[in-house]
């Protein structure tokens, strides 16, 4: 792969594109960039904060101005939020700008990843796995879509994912 293409991940909330993408950058000698970190920086607030002051269409006015600038860079690898492919003008700078890499998973899995952390908005409801299950719904054919590789993370570890996510960008070229 050329040195300076960028790797988007994306996916739904607790697939592990945060963790991935960090261990990935490591491992690939690029510069990491989450974008929810991102926003959270430019704006001075968290995301349960935004969400609230803002509501979801403020958040995701910032995210797509966020994607918009963060897809312009080179040799990044790029954790992006779990609503991302929502908007259209997104999906064109994810897929024409980088490799965008899907990593999937199980609603189960996502409820054991995701349970005990409060910083998503969207799952503080009596019933986050029906939350889950709508989003995923709406959301999986919009991240097949777009995506350049499809890779399911269920019962596999970090590392196995980060080495497998290297053969296959590999494979591509
Ligand atoms: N492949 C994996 N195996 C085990 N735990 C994982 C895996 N991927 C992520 N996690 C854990 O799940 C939680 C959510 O991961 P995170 O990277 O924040 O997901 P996302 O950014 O996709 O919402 C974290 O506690 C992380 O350590
Ligand atoms: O799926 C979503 O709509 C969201 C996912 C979150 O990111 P992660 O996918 O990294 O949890 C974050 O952007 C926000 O809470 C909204
Ligand atoms: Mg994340």
């Amino acid at each position: 792969m050329p040195s300076e293409q960028s790797i988007f991940l994306i996916g739904p909330m607790g697939a592990g594109k945060t963790t991935i993408g960090r261990l990935l950058s490591c491992e690939m000698h690029l510069e990491f960039v989450d974008s929810d970190k991102f926003i959270e920086e430019r704006c001075g607030a968290n995301i349960p904060w935004i969400f609230d002051m803002e509501g979801e269409v403020g958040f995701r006015d910032r995210e797509e101005q966020a994607i918009d600038l963060l897809t312009q860079r080179r040799g990044l690898v790029l954790a992006t939020g779990g609503g991302a492919v929502m908007r259209a003008e997104n999906r064109q700078h994810l897929g024409s700008r980088g490799i965008v890499i899907y990593l999937c998973t199980s609603v189960e899995q996502q409820i054991a990843r995701t349970s005990k952390d409060k910083n998503r908005p969207l799952l503080q409801t009596a019933n986050p796995a029906q939350v889950l299950r709508e989003l995923f719904k709406k959301r999986d054919p919009l991240y097949r879509e777009v995506a350049h590789v499809v890779l399911q993370t269920d019962q596999r570890n970090p590392r196995w994912v980060v080495n497998e996510i290297k053969k296959r960008i590999k494979a591509l070229s």
